[in-house]
């Protein structure tokens, strides 16, 4: 290690780890940002550790971050090698998690066709009938409105995959996707499993004493296959007798050179429901600013009726009249990132930058750089208060001011480089006419106990990948 410093220069600072396992007890399994934060105070905006052997930088500052996994992403686009959830559970199909390579570029493709940019208004009637169909059941039982948020999120994406209506909560395909995901998130990050330090372990048998994992990958492996096999095969019958509506499955398949296992596999990625999870995620988050901030509820409600006269709903044609509605979505994206550490990027290569060396294999994990994500129970330590003032406060107004030149949505939110989320654009329409309708519709109180006080919920993060 001494020759590989005095020969390729010195890697960033960091906690000093032990012989062997180096900082593997360092990382918290949860809320490993809290951690991160006290680090960044002690060790700068890069800070590395060495989980293992196995070279990470925890990335704070927006210009590193942006320097290294968006201008060099030629080198920064993989992924990390997951044993778990790949090679033990089956889910190597899933191009979220594939290294940069020609595979993973093929999924990425046919995905990108289909949900890019200027596709997204031949969505709209799918995006217009499950906001109705969320504005019904708010209006029926609004206790339940985070039930109601994750069928909107599901039912917009299970129609335009595979041109499945989802008529209730109890869909099968939804709870299909719960089913796995419930397996698969836990082991997604670094650490979570033993068998994602040591790799060798993948060959001891199911029977041996802490061979637990092994027993939890057998248990959940049939559901992977099962999500991505089941939804697929009714599209491809639906075709056969052609009763199929154009949805992804069947557009896919209609291109030049189309590769069936491909677009099975992207289609299972779309439906798996970590993309609808974030839209819902953010969904649920703009009920809860609405809570604490109802004089921001109010301004919205001003100019909606402004425009609408107060007597239709908001539609996209009034996106544009609607400028403080966006900056509430904007707003939501620095108070609340649904993925506030990201998703782990690896490098490819050696690399050098501000003086240090970064070995090949590298993981990035970046801190999303905007605001009080971080600061949640641990308010004496505010990162990037130096990007927005009081970053705890709900204010989409900062964007009107002092920070009229930033919009979050385009600072980690979505993630960076080659792997910046190819959802974004249906995200972004399907979460701006949810709110933009629940605006209009209703007014988003507290509930009150029996003293006649307001029941506010708490603003607590729990402590997964995707909040
Ligand atoms: C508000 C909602 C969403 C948020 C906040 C979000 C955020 C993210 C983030 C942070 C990443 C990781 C990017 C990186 O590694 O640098 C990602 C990747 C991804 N997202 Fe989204 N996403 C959302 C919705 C969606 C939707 C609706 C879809 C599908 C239609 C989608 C599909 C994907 C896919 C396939 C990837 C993996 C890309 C790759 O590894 O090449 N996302 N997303």
């Amino acid at each position: 290690r001494e020759l590989k410093r005095r020969t390729l220069g010195r890697t960033p600072p960091g906690p000093k780890g032990w012989p062997i396992v180096g900082n593997i007890s360092d990382i918290p399994h949860s809320k490993s940002w809290l951690t991160y934060v006290e680090w960044r105070k002690i060790y700068g905006d890069i800070v590395y550790v060495e989980p293992f052997g196995s070279p990470t930088v925890i990335l704070n500052n927006l210009e590193d971050i942006r320097e290294l996994l968006d201008k060099r992403s030629a080198i920064t686009a993989s992924r990390p090698r997951m044993v778990m959830a790949n090679e033990l559970m089956g889910w190597d199909w899933d191009f979220v998690h594939m290294p940069h390579d020609d595979y993973w570029r093929r999924h990425r493709k046919v995905f990108h066709q289909y949900f890019q940019q200027k596709n997204i208004p031949n969505y709209y009637p799918t995006i217009r009938r499950s906001t109705a169909n969320l504005l019904n059941q708010l209006a029926q039982s609004p206790s339940r409105f985070r039930e109601h948020i994750k069928q909107l999120a599901a039912a917009t994406i299970l129609k335009l995959t595979y041109d499945h209506e989802v008529a209730s909560e109890n869909d099968y395909y939804v709870s299909l996707a719960h089913r796995a995901l419930q397996g698969l998130l836990p082991v997604v990050h670094i650490g979570s499993s033993v068998v994602d330090v040591i790799p060798i372990l993948k060959h001891i048998p199911a029977w041996f004493p802490g061979a637990s994992f092994k027993r939890t990958a057998q248990r959940n492996a049939k559901y992977s296959s099962e999500l991505r096999d089941v939804p697929f095969s009714q599209a491809k019958q639906k075709m056969a007798t052609n009763t199929i509506e154009p949805c992804f499955v069947s557009d896919s398949f209609k291109k030049d050179g189309a590769d069936e296992e491909v677009v099975k596999n992207a289609a299972g990625i779309a439906y798996l429901g970590k993309p609808d999870l974030q839209t819902a995620s953010v969904i649920e988050f703009f009920f809860l600013a609405m809570l604490r901030y109802p004089e921001v509820q109010a301004r919205a409600r001003q100019e909606i009726d402004a425009v609408t006269g107060g007597n239709r709903l908001p539609d996209f044609d009034d996106r544009s009249s609607l400028p403080y509605v966006d900056l509430i979505i904007a707003e939501l994206f620095r108070w609340r990132p649904t993925t506030p550490l990201g998703m782990h990027h690896q490098s490819q290569q050696p690399d050098t930058y501000k003086g240090y060396y970064f070995p090949a294999g590298t993981k990035a994990l970046f801190c999303v750089p905007l605001g009080c994500t971080h600061v949640i129970n641990c308010s004496h330590s505010i990162p990037f208060q130096d990007i927005f003032s009081e970053p705890e406060k709900f204010r989409p107004e900062r964007f009107l001011k002092e920070n009229a030149e930033l919009d979050p949505r385009s600072m980690g939110g979505f993630g960076y480089g080659r792997r910046v989320c190819p959802g974004r654009y249906l995200a972004d329409s399907s979460a701006w006419l949810a709110i933009a309708q629940v605006l209009a519709a209703f007014t988003i109180q507290p509930k009150r106990d029996t003293n006649d006080k307001d029941i506010l919920p708490s603003l607590e993060y729990g402590g997964g990948v995707i909040m």
